[in-house]
């Protein structure tokens, strides 16, 4: 027999599945919200202008194409940090904070898996949001981690589930290992007020719970880099030891470019040095040292005054365009007399938007009126447009009715 044969057809990934049928449907006006990627309203890919700028001063400065360290470009790492915790952050002066340049978000957080999984102290289980980022779940599987949920989402009020993630971390053993989405949470967008973060951080240090930060989203949530870094900054400031994930995908729109961060806030810099140590020793046999291209590109931005407030201005605009098709969605389904309460739409924040439409809607959503997205409800705002705005308000009107 052939020496694959045991290799058995895998399920398709769900939101390929979507675009497939988007691509295979003839209708001019089909609209397309199961990409999680922005578009400006022309539908269309947006490269920031500021990146256009960095990438052309970088062309002009005639760079090499040697190795990066392990760890990746120096200066991006430096500046992702800063941009993380803050210009005046403690640990960072500390020099306690242990950082490493990562294949993207998904890449920080899959380094973060194989450090917990080879050195956390105590039970080699994370708790993941319910529902969460589909890949969480496999890359925490995928790095040797036992996989388990604690509630976030309640589908009666379109919410969060606040009493009900409490009651799962309060249950769950002490030092559990946490996973907290920063901002934007995907996919229901439904992020926990600042009071609501305090509350969770005193349940952090009760059980001595762990937390694992991932921010997809600095910036492009709000439109204001440091109010969505609330949760990271109140926990260093609670007293908390944490791990962080950055992506620079979406609020830099780098995403081919796979430009991210993994870090560790230690308890002093004896001890940062000995996980950059354990960081550098496990990266090196897993992809040796990463991309430097987007990683300039981010430094550039980051490090040049004046190009990060373009920047800021520009990621700012983004989150913006969300915000205002979020509130013309609503409008528009208003205005055609809808009786539900379409709150959640602007009560949410971010890429997402979970409607609170069953799978079948969803279902009719894409066969009768060509609008995709996943079967969970969940639509990317992205996606909408001045132009497309009204139809998809029709299109939702109908199977809600
Ligand atoms: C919460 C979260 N973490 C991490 C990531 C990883 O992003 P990347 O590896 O591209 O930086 C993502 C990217 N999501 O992709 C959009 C979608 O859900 O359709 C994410 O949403």
């Amino acid at each position: 027999a052939s020496t694959w044969a045991n290799v058995k057809e895998g399920p398709p990934d769900a939101i390929l599945g979507i675009t497939e049928a988007f691509k295979k449907d003839s209708f001019k006006e089909k609209i397309n919200l199961g990409v999680g990627a922005y578009r400006d309203d022309k539908g269309k890919p947006y490269v920031l202008p500021s990146v256009r700028t960095a990438e052309q001063k970088l062309l002009q400065d005639n760079l090499d194409h040697e190795y990066a360290g392990i760890t990746g470009v120096p200066a991006f790492t430096k500046h992702a940090a800063v941009l993380a915790y803050g210009p005046d952050s403690k640990p960072l002066k500390e020099d306690r904070i242990a950082i490493t340049q990562s294949i993207s978000g998904t890449g920080a957080l899959r380094i973060g898996g194989a450090f917990f999984e080879r050195f956390y102290p105590h039970a080699k289980t994370i708790y993941i949001p319910t529902p969460s980022w589909a890949n969480h779940k496999a890359v925490f599987l995928d790095s040797g981690l036992e996989v388990k949920q604690y509630k976030y989402y309640n589908k009666d009020t379109i919410g969060l589930d606040f009493d009900g993630l409490i009651a799962d971390l309060k249950a769950a053993p002490e030092n559990s290992l946490v996973l907290l989405h920063a901002c934007a949470h995907n996919p229901t967008g439904i992020d926990p007020t600042q009071e609501q973060w305090q509350q969770i951080s005193q349940l952090f240090k009760e059980k001595g719970h762990y937390p694992f930060f991932d921010m997809a989203y600095q910036g492009f949530a709000s439109g204001d880099t440091d109010k969505d870094a609330y949760p990271v900054r109140l926990f260093i400031e609670q007293g908390h030891g944490l791990a962080l994930a950055q992506s620079f995908a979406k609020n830099m729109g780098l995403y081919g470019e796979r430009v991210g961060a993994f870090s560790v806030v230690a308890d002093s810099a004896e001890e940062k040095k000995r996980i950059d140590s354990q960081v550098k020793i496990l990266v090196r046999p897993l992809y040796s040292n990463p991309p430097v291209n987007g990683a300039r590109i981010a430094s550039e931005i980051l490090g040049n005054a004046e190009l990060n407030k373009q920047w800021l201005g520009e990621v700012k605009g983004m989150a913006d365009r969300i915000i205002e098709m979020r509130a013309l969605l609503k409008q528009n389904l208003k205005d055609l007399g809808s009786k539900h309460n379409w709150d959640h739409i602007t009560n949410q924040i971010g890429m997402f938007a979970y409607t609170g439409l069953t799978a079948e809607q969803m279902d009719k959503l894409a066969k009768e009126h060509s609008v995709y997205a996943t079967k969970d409800g969940r639509i990317s705002v992205s996606g909408i447009t001045t132009g497309n705005v009204k139809r998809l308000a029709e299109a939702i009107h109908k199977v809600t009715s």
